[in-house]
């Protein structure tokens, strides 16, 4: 059976993640692969309702983190865990990364907290201990925080992340870039501020080069 191939897609608000999910899901099933597309917060309706509150109404970031590994937890048992155990292949809209970009680097939350609550809640019985579930592959878009403001500027009606100043996705580029550095075999770093094409010849050129893509 085809092992289970779970891919995270992490950025500030903006940077394209969105853009290349879709066609990494049509490279894919182009080559026979099943695949799940979701994404965090969200991915099942419990996570959908939590996601709703966690970027809408204000609150305390202890709050906003436990919101999020809330969802995860659920999003985790009900969605990813399943779906790999299938074989699938799972891309996955924002993961813990960006936990630690928003709430630990954005908001300013004890990363050590984060990291207990991230062991907790992706202890999963298809992992061996110590291990934890965690992405085979995160694809990170890298963009200053100005471009994507202009990108997104009119797009839509921004919500209580996207209506933060550009001093506060500086430090969650900077989370990423943390993130990044304490794990460089799983993270596959993309200059984002390029024309669409180019960035997705670097994300095919990535993932065939880990031999995720033939
Ligand atoms: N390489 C690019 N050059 C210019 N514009 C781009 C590029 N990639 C995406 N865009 C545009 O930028 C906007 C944001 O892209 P997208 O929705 O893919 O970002 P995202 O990372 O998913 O954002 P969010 O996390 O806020 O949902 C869209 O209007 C999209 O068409
Ligand atoms: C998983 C996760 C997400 N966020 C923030 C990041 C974004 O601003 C929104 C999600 O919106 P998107 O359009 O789907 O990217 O939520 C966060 O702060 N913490 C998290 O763990």
């Amino acid at each position: 059976m085809t092992r289970g191939l779970f891919i995270s897609f992490e950025g500030i608000d903006g940077a394209g993640k969105s853009t290349h999910i879709d066609a990494l899901a049509a490279a894919l099933r182009a080559r026979g692969r099943s695949v799940v597309l979701t994404r965090e917060p969200g991915g099942t309706p419990l996570a959908e309702k939590l996601r709703a509150l966690a970027l809408n109404d204000p609150m305390d970031p202890l709050t906003e983190a436990l919101l999020m590994f809330a969802a995860r937890r659920d999003h985790l048992l009900q969605v990813i865990e399943p779906a790999l155990a299938r074989g699938d292949a799972v891309l996955c809209d924002r993961f813990t990364d960006a936990t630690f970009a928003y709430q630990g680097a954005g908001r300013g939350f004890d990363l050590q907290v984060l990291a207990g609550l991230e062991r907790w809640v992706q202890t999963v019985p298809a992992v061996d201990a110590p291990g934890i579930r965690q992405p085979d592959l995160t694809v990170w878009f890298d963009l200053a925080p100005a471009v994507a403001a202009q990108r997104l500027a009119g797009a839509r009606v921004p919500d209580k992340f996207e209506s933060q100043p550009q001093a506060f996705f500086a430090r969650v580029a900077a989370g990423y870039g943390a993130r990044a550095a304490a794990d460089p075999g799983r993270f596959l770093r993309v200059d984002a501020d390029q024309p669409r094409e180019a960035v997705w010849r670097d994300v095919e050129a990535g993932l065939k080069q880990r031999g995720l893509l033939a």
